[in-house]
């Protein structure tokens, strides 16, 4: 899989270096591009906004300079999808890492100031392709950088091969059932006078899982409510729903 990342900080998006994505950089699982916006710029100094029309606060990302940059690195590939962070955005959530992870190519586009000329996204879409304005949560970032960090990171660990144990993407947190992650513990035993829930030390395997899914769905419920809506009622035993 090629992600291209422009951005006018590159150096932003160095974290993408190190770790399982780095690996899988350096194993060619992943071939990660980061550019510099301003490496498609036509003035002296390189300029990469502008005033707003309709006035208002702040400065606004020229489209031609973002055109040629998106034509530049989607090239003549059809299966370029366009990832474009933003505050006004739908939601990026494991089921987008999911379906980003099963593609060929994505361009992310990270914005400053306040935002990219809307004729960018527009444009793209209007010439078929796809085009996807995504918000990382509610609450405001200073541009687009840290948004591609998260989901760069969030399709890396899903591609073949880039995580050690494939089983351990199985059961996470804000996967297929839709619930939070159950508690986790390590040695020691006890610790600061704290102890182990007995079950975990049973070696009774039906009763762990058991466990793990009741405080998964506790959790869920009590910090996710929003979660506990969308559950697959249907999936869950009479046993489940007495919690
Ligand atoms: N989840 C999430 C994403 C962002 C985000 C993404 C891209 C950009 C590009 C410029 N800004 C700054 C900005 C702040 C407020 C209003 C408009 C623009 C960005 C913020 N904030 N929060």
């Amino acid at each position: 899989m090629r992600i291209d990342v422009v951005s006018i900080f590159p150096d932003y998006l160095a974290a993408l270096d190190l770790s399982l994505v780095g690996k899988a950089r350096r194993s060619g699982l992943l071939d990660l591009r980061v550019h510099d916006l301003r490496d498609w710029t036509a003035d002296r100094h390189r300029t990469v906004d502008d005033t707003p029309f309709g006035g208002g606060a702040g400065m606004v990302m020229r489209p031609d300079v973002w055109g040629a940059a998106i034509d530049s690195v989607l090239g003549d590939d059809p299966e370029g999808h366009l990832v474009i962070p933003t505050p006004s955005g739908e939601v990026f959530t494991q089921r987008h890492a999911e379906a980003f992870a099963t593609e060929t190519h994505l361009v992310v586009a990270c914005g400053r100031y306040e935002g990219i000329d809307a004729r960018v996204a527009e444009r793209y879409r209007a010439a078929g392709r796809r085009v996807s304005e995504l918000s990382i949560g509610d609450y405001v970032l200073n541009g687009g950088e840290v948004a591609a960090l998260v989901m760069v990171e969030a399709v890396g660990r899903l591609l073949p091969g880039v995580v050690g144990n494939p089983e351990s993407l199985v059961e996470e947190s804000h996967g297929a059932a839709g619930l939070l992650e159950y508690p986790v513990y390590t040695k020691p035993p006890a610790w600061e006078g704290l102890e182990i829930p007995e079950v975990l030390l049973s070696g009774h395997h039906a009763k762990i899982d058991r466990w793990r899914r009741d405080r998964a769905l506790e959790r869920t419920a009590a910090r996710r409510p929003d979660m506990v809506a969308a559950l697959d009622v249907a999936g869950l035993d009479k046993h489940d729903l007495r919690l």
